[in-house]
């Protein structure tokens, strides 16, 4: 009897403090049973993934789906606001990656110290009638600031960069690490995995097959015309008419502000970013792994074409990106598309550049 006391007594106490930051983890309190107590110490074996920007409309649903990741042994999560609260409920899952809680900017280089992938969704979304070059002004600043965490605290992980306009936000995060002397090419991903994620769906719609078996190269960057699906390249084969591709290319294209305008108000696409951003950093950390064969598109450093920043197919390994695909032949439709891509994208790629400089 007096056994089970002090076991419900140790359980509320552990109720009490749960997911406590880090450094109070390591600390033990006279009378208290702190987690870091409990025989279980996420010992198991895997990948350490941070998720800055966790308690937000992409945030959130990407923690739990990284919780059900088996690849992933620690699972931090930060941010700005409600950090707490989204961890505390994540923690209860039956999964094996331990989650831990991380609060406002001053806790920011605890979150992201030992990480090997850091997933960043931070910064705010488009309303009705704004382009995603609209958020720059905003989301430059956020990008930066976790930018000089990420090369002070873990310069060698992997960087998953979601916030808009990632056209602009890349180049942005790569001229921090530069700065700071940290800059590895390799290490440093646009997320482009919902515009092949939106192409898969949308053309095995129109050919009425399964999307699972439908693969699409989405290249060039993330925004409007700078979304440059190669339908010439579909696997399975197969052909479409002009307006097949004119539908297709313009749907890929407006995917985002598809979601946008139906959610009137509300914010963009979550759900479906979530669950392209777990796609795509499941690739990223089997590729960590040391797996053969992992190929998806990303906004990355790249020579393909004369700009410095560019969306293709690329093989992931432990180093990161490890080769970069050609963009292999081009129909004349897909030839156009490439100009007016690489027109806006370059626009947008100087202007991170140049606040970054700033
Ligand atoms: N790359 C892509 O394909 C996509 C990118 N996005 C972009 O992802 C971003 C996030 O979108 P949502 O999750 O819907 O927005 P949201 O507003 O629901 O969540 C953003 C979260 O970031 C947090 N945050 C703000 N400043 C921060 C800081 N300095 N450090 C850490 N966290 C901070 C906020 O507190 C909030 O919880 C937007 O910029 C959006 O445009 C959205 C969909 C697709
Ligand atoms: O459209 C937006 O603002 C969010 C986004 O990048 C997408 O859904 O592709």
């Amino acid at each position: 009897m007096q056994q089970s006391t002090d076991i419900h007594r140790r359980i509320a106490q552990i109720s009490s403090h749960i997911n406590p930051p880090i450094n109070q983890q390591q600390q033990v309190e006279e009378g208290n049973l702190w987690r870091s107590d409990c025989r279980a110490k996420g010992g198991s074996p895997g990948f350490k993934v941070a998720i800055l920007g966790a308690a937000g409309g992409i945030g959130q649903p990407l923690a739990m789906l990284m919780k059900m990741n088996p690849l992933v042994a620690v699972l931090h999560l930060y941010d700005v606001v409600n950090s707490p609260g989204v961890t505390a409920d994540i923690s209860h899952m039956d999964t094996g990656a331990v989650v831990r809680g991380f609060l406002g900017q001053n806790q920011l280089e605890d979150a992201l110290t030992g990480m090997d992938l850091v997933i960043i969704p931070a910064g705010v979304p488009r309303k009705p009638g704004m382009t995603r070059d609209d958020l720059f002004n905003i989301n430059a600043g956020i990008v930066k600031t976790i930018s000089e965490g990420i090369a002070k605290c873990c310069p060698k992980a992997i960087v998953n960069l979601i916030s808009n306009p990632v056209n602009s936000t890349v180049p942005i995060a790569a001229e921090v690490f530069k700065k700071a002397g940290t800059y590895d090419p390799r290490r440093l991903l646009g997320v482009t995995m919902l515009d092949v994620v939106r192409a898969n769906t949308f053309v095995a719609e129109v050919l009425g097959l399964d999307p699972r078996e439908v693969s699409i190269p989405v290249v060039g960057g993330h925004a409007g015309v700078t979304i440059l699906p190669l339908l010439s390249q579909v696997k399975p084969a197969c052909s479409f008419t002009k307006e097949e591709t004119e539908y297709l290319t313009s749907r890929i294209q407006n995917g985002g502000t598809e979601v946008v305008e139906a959610k009137a108000g509300a914010g963009s696409a979550t759900l479906s970013m979530a669950y392209a951003a777990v796609k795509f950093a499941d690739a990223c950390l089997r590729g960590l792994r040391g797996d053969a064969g992992v190929v998806e598109c990303a906004f990355v450093p790249s020579q393909v074409t004369e700009l410095p920043f560019f969306a293709s197919r690329v093989r992931l390994g432990r180093s990161g990106v490890e080769e970069i695909y050609p963009l292999g032949p081009l129909n004349e439709y897909e030839r156009v598309g490439l100009e007016k891509a690489k027109k806006e994208l370059g626009g947008s790629i100087e202007k991170g550049v140049s606040f970054a400089k700033k």
